[in-house]
């Protein structure tokens, strides 16, 4: 299946700092299981980027290949401009992971942790210490400083997990699935943490997520992942674009002076209208993207007068069901 790209011709080569390049994944003693397949497209720098598919799309094991923990099977991955495979040292020195919080030791405290953590990379201690200290306040973890972090809630671990992630300064931060099984508050706060990265830090962001309003929220641009395979990129909009071009949109209409009957008939006359419904006093017409001026000038030329025509504006979960075609 041919990608659905929207990408702009200003997008040059220098910007990306992450460039895929038909990368792919099997497993399976026959390497019978494509979990990833072909995907070639890149990260601009500042970008957050959003990563989304069902279960078992190849979000992780993307990521996974992006971070230098497997090895593609084809293809390959730069990050930074570091080849995944051959300079996972220098990747990791650029960039961040949110951890899986069972790696983190319950039993010592936040600061503990992270000092733990902090050691792996080349700092001072002067540097390290007060790196922790302004880090467990970004994410408001700083009255929970000195607790062990086996008493935190979910929401305290991921926002734990962030800080640690932030601990080498990355250009780039790999987050997947950021706020699964967090409350809507913990939730909110991490959207939050992860704007604000992204607008004060410039740190491009990689991230995976199952909420499509969160997605929507937060990325800057999209890739929409279904058994391997990229299925289509771009900003929320060009996505938008790519179902109302296929698709075609509703147009919701409310008009006086005319009878309902008749406005229906007239607009199912029209070529590039598909459907016309009523809807508790409001016509909804399914037709083709652009139609809205023919519409007004068919029910005007009736002698109808439209109190309202606009159209329906599709969010992120329902552009994401059409593309994956459910
Ligand atoms: N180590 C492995 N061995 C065999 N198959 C695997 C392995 N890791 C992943 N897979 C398979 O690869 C496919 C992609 O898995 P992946 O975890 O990347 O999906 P995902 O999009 O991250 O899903 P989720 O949203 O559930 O986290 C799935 O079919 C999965 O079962």
């Amino acid at each position: 299946m041919q990608t659905l790209q929207t990408e702009t011709k200003d997008q040059t080569r220098d910007e990306n700092v992450i460039e895929i390049q038909n990368l792919t994944k099997r497993f399976g003693k026959q390497n019978t299981i494509t979990a990833v397949d072909s995907l070639t497209f890149n990260v601009k720098k500042g970008d957050v980027f959003g990563f989304v598919g069902q279960n078992g799309a190849g979000k992780t094991t993307t990521m996974k290949m992006l971070i230098g923990l497997l090895e593609p099977s084809d293809g390959y991955a730069k990050v930074a401009g570091y080849d995944s495979v051959r300079e996972v040292i220098n990747i990791r020195e650029v960039t961040g992971v949110l951890p899986e919080p069972a790696g983190f030791y319950g039993n010592l405290t936040a600061r503990q942790n992270l000092r733990f953590y902090a050691k792996l990379y080349d700092m001072d201690s002067e540097t390290r210490e007060n790196r922790i200290v302004e880090l467990l306040e970004m994410v408001g973890l700083d009255d929970a400083i000195d607790q062990k972090i086996g008493g935190f809630s979910t929401g305290m671990l991921k926002r734990f997990g962030l800080a640690q992630a932030l601990i080498n300064d990355p250009e780039i931060l790999f987050l997947d699935e950021p706020t699964s099984g967090i409350d809507p508050k913990g939730a909110q706060m991490m959207r939050d943490l992860i704007k604000q990265l992204s607008r004060e830090k410039d740190v491009t962001i990689f991230l995976s997520s199952h909420s499509m309003s969160e997605v929507e929220e937060i990325c800057s641009r999209i890739g929409v992942i279904d058994s391997g395979k990229l299925l289509a990129i771009g900003t929320v909009d060009q996505l938008r674009d790519i179902i109302r071009e296929r698709e075609g949109v509703n147009y919701l209409l409310e008009v006086w002076d005319i009878s309902y009957n008749d406005m229906v008939e007239k607009l199912n006359l029209m070529d590039g209208v598909h459907d016309v419904k009523t809807l508790d006093g409001t016509l909804q017409v399914h037709a083709d993207s652009g139609m809205r001026a023919e519409i007004a000038k068919t029910i005007s030329k009736s002698g109808g007068t439209i109190s309202r025509l606009e159209e329906e504006r599709m969010d992120l979960q329902s552009v994401f069901l059409k593309l994956i075609g459910s």
